[in-house]
């Protein structure tokens, strides 16, 4: 056994946080990150809890029959619990789902009035899986309602019906969730929408809208 199976994933997780925290993407309680292991149940952070600062018992681990273990009596799951369940469900090659809230993604989500943010043909696509010329690409966009489990609930009926094209979806007024083959991935992967979004701002006060 190497020294890398003794490492307990939820430190790939309070990195991650303390990260995107530093970058403002998960400024106080805002967003939630998980971990899927070996046996389908996953590490997901508790409610409530400041990102920047998360500590080992600050995880719940969700099974896939929806029983959740909690390390202490006030540690409840994150309220968007709904969402990183439907997400394992329909991506069997998901082993990281992260949700942050940033400035720019609330600000590109309201660019367009549909459920389809399109992107630009930037090469950053590439790091998301898109290897095109000039890649046509949008970014689904949900509908923020107050219950999660309706938006999860429309993130399974779209994506059942319609695959997206990036492993990315928008919640208007909320902020972005990945999905990746690991934790590395989906930290990379939110790094990449995010300054996918950051070039999107950027480019409507040079540009103006395009
Ligand atoms: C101030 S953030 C409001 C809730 C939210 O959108 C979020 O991402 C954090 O919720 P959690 O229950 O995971 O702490
Ligand atoms: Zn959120």
């Amino acid at each position: 056994m190497n020294i890398s199976t003794l490492t307990d994933v939820r430190l790939e997780l309070i990195a991650a946080a303390r990260y995107f925290y530093q970058q403002g993407w998960m400024v106080g309680t805002a967003g939630n990150l998980s971990i899927r292991l070996s046996d389908g149940s996953f590490w997901i952070t508790a409610s409530g809890k400041s990102k920047g600062e998360l500590a080992i018992d600050d995880f719940v681990r969700v099974y896939p029959d929806g029983r959740v273990e909690q390390p202490t009596e006030d540690s409840k799951p994150s309220a968007e619990t709904a969402i990183h369940q439907v997400i394992y469900n329909l991506f069997p090659e998901a082993i990281s789902c992260y949700h942050v809230h940033s400035v720019e993604a609330n600000l590109v989500s309201r660019f367009v009035n549909g459920d389809a943010l399109p992107l630009p043909p930037l090469e950053m696509l590439k790091g998301l899986g898109v290897w095109e010329e000039k890649p046509d690409c949008v970014m689904p966009i949900f509908a923020n309602h107050l219950q999660v489990q309706q938006i999860a609930t429309e993130i399974k009926t779209r994506f059942s019906n319609t695959p997206p094209q990036l492993p990315a979806l928008l919640i208007r007024d909320h902020g972005v969730t990945v999905w990746a083959a690991s934790s590395t991935a989906a930290r990379n992967y939110i790094e990449l929408v995010e300054y996918i979004f950051r070039y999107m701002v950027a480019a409507r006060r040079v540009f103006g809208e395009v």
